[in-house]
């Protein structure tokens, strides 16, 4: 299996703290990683040097075959799709859906004078469609509630064809409904094998799709655990992570924690 994702011994230090402290991870073809941790543990950090948007202090980092430092990162990211809330937070609310799918293409916020396709647009339609948002598409993107304007944004970051999909805590600020909606579609992603290689970072062992197969643990910057799921999620690893004590079980493919005695 080629290595979609190498960190090796990473560290990225800003404002005299250590945000990434001695960070080794491993990614490969066909896998769907979690990344795990408290507020504050660098998971964001991490994601943005997975999408190269972010150089180490010190370490090496291979995306996608590239090494950063010696690769063009205009060229590389193209590769990579993302999606956070402070990209959400660039788009603009009075842009039409399709829009906001569509403009991926030339890696902007805000259609303007660019010319596209009749395949980009179907296939803009498409992933709306595949994420539930078909009747949506003419509509503006500030009339969306916050669990459909999460959908847009991974139709909108799959619209590259990506190799490599990093998701930042897609399902944060959402309802019960709307979290198990998305956790769904993102299980249907994850056991799709036409998917690029999914990384998704969240707070929450109850956001974790069915099918998604390695957990990395972070806190403090530093790896507490990483591995398949089953054999890395425990209660001893994720005490450690969240700093008190916890327990882990899982039902029908989902997981559940909750503070122990
Ligand atoms: N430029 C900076 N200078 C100093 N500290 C920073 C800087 N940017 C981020 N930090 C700190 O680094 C730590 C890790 O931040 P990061 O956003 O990666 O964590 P996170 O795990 O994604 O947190 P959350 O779950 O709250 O989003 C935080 O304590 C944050 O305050």
């Amino acid at each position: 299996m080629t290595d979609v994702l190498e960190m090796a011994d990473v560290t990225v230090v800003r404002g005299g703290h250590r945000l990434l402290d001695g960070v080794h991870w491993s990614v490969s073809e066909g896998e769907r990683w979690i990344v795990l941790g408290p507020n504050g543990a660098g998971k964001t950090t991490l994601l943005q040097v997975a999408a190269a948007n972010l150089f180490p202090t010190s370490g090496t980092v291979s995306v996608l075959g590239e090494r950063l430092g010696q690769v063009d990162v205009f060229e590389l990211r193209p590769r990579i799709g993302f999606a956070s809330a402070a990209l959400a937070d660039r788009l603009p609310r009075g842009e039409k859906v399709r829009d906001v799918v569509l403009t991926a293409s030339y890696a902007i916020v805000g259609r303007w004078r660019e010319r596209y396709d009749a395949p980009d647009t179907e296939r803009a339609d498409q992933l709306l469609k595949q994420l539930g948002m078909a009747d949506f598409a003419d509509r503006t993107f500030g009339t969306l509630s916050e669990g459909e304007r999460k959908r847009v944004q991974i139709a909108r970051a799959l619209m590259t064809d990506p190799e490599l999909l990093l998701l930042d805590e897609p399902a944060a600020g959402l309802d019960l409904g709307a979290r198990e909606d998305l956790v769904r579609r993102l299980g249907e992603l994850a056991k799709d094998p036409y998917s690029p290689v999914l990384v998704l970072v969240t707070h929450h062992v109850e956001e974790i799709p069915v099918g998604f197969t390695h957990v990395l643990m972070l806190r403090e910057g530093k790896v507490v655990a990483a591995g398949p799921l089953a054999e890395t999620l425990t209660a001893e690893n994720l005490s450690e992570t969240f700093g008190l004590p916890l327990t882990v079980s899982q039902e029908a493919g989902r997981w559940v924690a909750r503070a122990s005695g």
